[in-house]
């Protein structure tokens, strides 16, 4: 059985970083691991590529001979992804031992894991490689210092975690950036109820029905018992 990461969160949440920093530890503790892009528009990369879906298709192509945005652009190549699943990422992943560790770098859009099907029909396909498989998603911890932005970011991962149904883990990451470590910690293990004041404070009176039912939600799934990272 092999093992893999998927690494996903908004644009810019630190996915490229956060796999880079897991190679380089793992080389260090002489582990093996091997890191695939899966995202058609990257171009620079601070660890070596093991796998690359620009292999297989890349934005700048299909903007340029589809005459597409870059938006469709990457929906397009992540669908063309999909239709190859069989053929190419299955020929792909049989060059990898029965036991190897694959980290999955992917792309930022967000409405890939939240309701388009490429993400979960990839997840399933690497399952029925005999991968198991775990979701690591990343979220700026910058943009977690006040209760709505703390929601909206359980919002997204809840969306991803609903939609991929596998193990999955938050990380907030850019830590070292972050002035107040006070203002993180506050949502690092929350309480409900404290959450829910905030909530109420922040917003008019006609969304507390609304803050009820999102805090009881956020609670149903303690969705955002989170750890944060930064790369040493
Ligand atoms: N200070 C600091 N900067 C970071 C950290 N992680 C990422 N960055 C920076 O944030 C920017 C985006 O990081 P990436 O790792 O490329 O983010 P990504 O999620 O892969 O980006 P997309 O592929 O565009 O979605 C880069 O300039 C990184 O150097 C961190 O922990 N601390």
């Amino acid at each position: 059985m092999g093992y893999a990461q998927l690494v996903i969160g908004p644009a810019g949440s630190g996915k490229s970083t956060y796999c880079s920093s897991l190679f380089q530890h793992c080389e260090t503790v002489g582990r093996s691991m091997h890191v695939v892009n899966l995202d058609p528009a990257a171009e620079n990369f601070d660890y070596p590529v093991a796998l690359d879906v620009r292999e297989l298709i890349s934005l700048d192509d299909v903007m340029e001979e589809l005459g597409l945005g870059p938006n469709r652009g990457l929906m397009y190549c992540m669908e063309h992804l999909e239709d190859n699943l069989d053929d190419w990422l299955s020929e792909e992943l049989d060059n990898f031992m029965d036991d190897d560790y694959l980290i999955f770098d992917c792309p930022g859009q967000i409405e890939l894991y939240s309701h388009v099907p490429v993400f979960r029909n990839f997840v399933e396909h690497l399952k029925r490689k005999n991968f198991n498989v775990c979701a690591v998603y990343l979220l700026d911890s910058q943009f977690i210092t006040d209760v709505t932005k703390f929601i909206s970011g359980c919002m997204a991962s809840l969306s991803a975690m609903v939609q991929l149904e596998l193990p999955h883990v938050n990380i907030l990451s850019k830590m070292d950036l972050v002035t107040s470590k006070k203002d993180i910690d506050d949502y690092l293990d929350p309480e409900p109820n404290v959450l829910l004041s905030e909530l109420n404070k922040r917003m008019a009176p006609q969304y507390q029905k609304l803050n009820k039912a999102l805090i009881e939600l956020w609670k149903t799934f303690t969705t955002f018992s989170a750890s944060g990272w930064a790369p040493a």
